[in-house]
């Protein structure tokens, strides 16, 4: 029986234990946590995401400090706005909302954000911390795929890992933290050469390409472990959008011992770390918490 990775069971899990958390220590610090979700632009999918975070922080107990943008806005007005973030001590997490519009650096912002404010974990500090082992906030995406292998019991070390895709976002985090957990680990990309004998030779594939049922059978050895961090909206006969991942789910589930869905997989776990990173911060930032710091995930 091929084991379902059910992202959305877990991360209701994880925030009922989040929302526990928040309860008993707001009133100990005399302020709930805070989180900064900046949005420019009006990207449909984007500003769906950004809702989904803000109802989410809102059932936890975490304050949103969100700003909603014109895809015009200058680049000096986000840097001086993240500043401003930076100082304000009622914000425990500061966020920008990938992608941003073309005339935006989106690098030099993310390196503007308070490292120990960042709580999509793409500060280069924080990314140094994850490539020297140290504790730091961690990239939501890989970081809930990692807790959704944990929570199921899927051991992975020693297994050889196949990652595909090398985003910051994604891909490069997620390679480290497979490592952390003693994988061996492979990185293939667009420029791999056959890429489905080096995912056939894999134990746990991966994907994150963005391209809609890009993985199939053919991709997959007997027992293999896959999880599908795409997302992609395809049109159906009907005139409507559907959401599928990367991978052929009905071609590949009866081959793979593990399998997450799209959606219901790594999407719901990506906001749950999130709230979690946010509540990780708070409790480094608050001398009243110092003792419960390390307690957050189990
Ligand atoms: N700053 C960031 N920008 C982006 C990130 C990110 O982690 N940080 N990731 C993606 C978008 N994203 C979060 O921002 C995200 C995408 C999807 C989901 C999710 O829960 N998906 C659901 C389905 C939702 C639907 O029906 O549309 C699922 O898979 O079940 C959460 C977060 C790019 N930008």
């Amino acid at each position: 029986m091929t084991q379902i990775l059910d992202g959305k069971a877990l991360a209701k899990t994880i925030q009922a234990q989040l929302t526990a958390k928040v309860h008993d220590w707001t009133p100990q610090v005399g302020r709930p946590p805070g989180l900064a979700v900046i949005m420019v632009g009006d990207n449909p999918a984007s500003a769906a995401y950004v809702r989904n975070k803000e109802r989410a922080c809102d059932r936890v107990g975490i304050a949103s400090f969100g700003q909603k943008l014109p895809g015009d806005t200058p680049q000096a007005y986000l840097e001086g706005l993240i500043a401003e973030l930076n100082a304000d001590e009622r914000v425990d997490g500061i966020l920008l909302q990938l992608p941003v519009p073309q005339h935006i650096n989106d690098v030099t912002l993310l390196n503007t954000i308070d490292p120990n404010k960042d709580a999509d974990g793409l500060h280069p500090v924080n990314l140094g911390r994850l490539v020297r082992g140290e504790p730091g906030l961690r990239s939501c995406t890989p970081l809930g795929v990692m807790q959704l292998l944990h929570a199921n019991g899927i051991d992975i070390a020693g297994k050889q890992a196949v990652v595909i895709g090398r985003s910051i976002l994604v891909g490069k985090p997620m390679a480290l933290m497979l490592l952390e957990a003693n994988a061996t680990v492979t990185v293939a990309h667009s420029r791999t050469h056959n890429l489905s004998a080096l995912t056939r030779s894999a134990d746990i594939v991966v994907s994150a390409i963005g391209r809609s049922h890009f993985l199939t059978a053919d991709h997959i050895q007997a027992g293999a472990i896959v999880v599908d961090v795409g997302i992609n909206r395809i049109e159906t006969s009907a005139g409507q959008y559907r959401l599928v991942g990367d991978v052929d789910y009905e071609a590949v589930s009866p081959i793979a011992s593990a399998i997450t869905p799209v959606p219901g997989g790594v999407g719901p776990m990506t906001v749950t770390m999130l709230l979690h990173n946010t509540v990780l911060s708070y409790c480094q930032r608050m001398p009243a918490l110092a003792h419960e710091r390390g307690t957050l995930l189990s």
